[in-house]
């Protein structure tokens, strides 16, 4: 390696910015000015990269860097280079600036969901390929940059994990994004919640705004909210009692209500709508009951007595957390899997704390390396960060940065130099 390579903090800082400026908010995301980045920096790492265009207009970037042992199953590093929409006037700095504040704060979408990731695995690959570190992985490790994950990974991560090439790249292991974390700990999650996106409609009969009746639709759909909120009120209960952690219940938020009469000035006032709807996302533990939740909309939240019907999209769906047969699809989060072993070990060499194995409380990509047998484990090295994905402001403070690519050097260096006798994937799959 030719080593005249910018290690110090400030080049590092400064790639993180440039990388955050690159506006791939949805519904129009830059991938290819992203594209255009990421390659430069690999091949300044001198990594093999490829552009893979499952879909048109939507580059997969895969980098490699082949090991000694590459007949050994993969390490494979994926991010996505996607980010969600902004309200750029709510922000305190400009979303797409990347300024940083007197405390060392970086404000930009995507700080902490998740092209901090995506940077980090690089800058710790070019922390182990600088010619003072003479590293060399046994294992292949891939890294991905995959577009629209946060529209549902169809186009990219899904296509992806069922591609040829994905095959093979023989991968053993996955690592992907997780959460930032308020306390000293980083967080590691092993499964997660299915989505379940739910429109509850009610019909009744219309009428004057001044009488006082029973079945009409609004009536019949406030009643449902009414039982929605008890439930969800429970479940989050348990959370604020420390029963369950937050990935463990059942979470249910109001996402739209839509009824009313609309009139040139508004809505109309005296005449009580003959339809009215409400959309909930519901997200299902793994191994929460689904046939019990299932019963509860259609006897409680939408039942036909109250002329109501509801949709539910995702639930069923292919894209979900569970195998063909219906099981979840847990990743082993103990001795069990070596890989998690070596994992909160390597983060631990670090001088990094880690909390008790989580289920990830929203949906990412890792779920489609999962479906296919693969151990992916969710980990974005963020301690003492509050959690702003998707919120004004989202920020990551520059020491926090640099600390996570250190604890990607340890990690890299346990995962690349593991060698073991190899065993069926099932291994790394936890049983109920
Ligand atoms: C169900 S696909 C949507 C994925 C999205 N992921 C991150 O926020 C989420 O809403 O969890
Ligand atoms: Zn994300
Ligand atoms: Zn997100």
């Amino acid at each position: 390696f030719d080593g005249d390579l910018d290690s110090d903090s400030d080049s590092i800082i400064s790639r993180f910015q440039r990388y955050l400026q690159i506006d791939t908010s949805h519904p129009s995301p830059d991938y290819q000015q992203a594209a255009d980045f990421i390659l430069s920096q690999a091949s300044s790492l001198s990594l093999e990269s490829q552009t893979l265009e499952f879909v048109k207009g939507k580059p997969l970037i895969l980098l490699k860097w082949t090991g000694t042992s590459p007949h050994l199953p993969s390490i494979l590093l994926n991010s996505h280079t996607d980010v969600v929409p902004v309200e750029p006037h709510k922000w305190s700095h400009p979303p797409f600036h990347a300024q940083i504040n007197s405390g060392g704060n970086i404000y930009a979408r995507g700080s902490q969901d998740m092209k901090c990731v995506g940077l980090q695995y690089l800058e710790a690959i070019r922390n182990l390929k600088n010619k003072d570190s003479g590293f060399q992985p046994i294992r292949t490790i891939y890294v991905s940059f995959v577009p629209d994950e946060e529209i549902g990974g169809h186009d990219g991560a899904e296509l992806f994990a069922k591609s040829k090439v994905f095959h093979e790249m023989n991968v053993g292991i996955v690592l992907d994004e997780g959460l930032a974390s308020p306390e000293d700990y980083y967080r590691l999650f092993y499964a997660e919640r299915c989505p379940m996106w739910l429109v509850i409609k009610a019909t009744g009969a219309p009428g004057h705004g001044a009488k006082l009746y029973d079945n009409t639709a609004m009536e019949n759909l406030m009643k449902s909210i009414e039982s929605v909120r008890r439930f969800r009120a429970s479940q989050f209960d348990l959370v604020k009692a420390g029963l369950k952690a937050e990935g463990e219940v059942i979470s249910v938020n109001m996402a739209f209500l839509k009824a009313g009469t609309p009139s040139p000035t508004g809505f109309v006032m005296n005449l009580q709508p003959s339809e009215a709807q409400a959309g909930f996302d519901i997200r299902v533990p793994p191994i929460a009951d689904q046939a019990s939740l299932e019963r509860r909309i259609a006897e409680e939240w939408a039942p036909a007595s109250r002329n109501m019907t509801f949709e539910s999209g995702q639930f069923k769906q292919k894209v979900s957390v569970y195998d063909e047969n219906g099981k979840p699809i847990l990743t082993g989060h103990d001795s069990s899997n070596p890989w998690w072993s070596l994992l909160e070990g390597a983060i631990l060499k670090a001088n990094g704390k880690v909390g008790k194995p989580e289920i990830f409380p929203a949906s990412t990509d890792a779920r489609y390396f999962r479906l296919r047998g693969i151990p992916a484990i969710g980990f974005s090295p963020m301690a003492n960060t509050p959690i702003l994905l998707h919120d004004h402001n989202e920020f990551l403070n520059k020491e926090e940065y640099l600390k996570g690519i250190e604890v990607y050097v340890s990690i890299l260096k346990a995962f690349a130099s593991f060698v073991e006798v190899e065993k069926d994937a099932a291994t790394y799959r936890d049983e109920l």
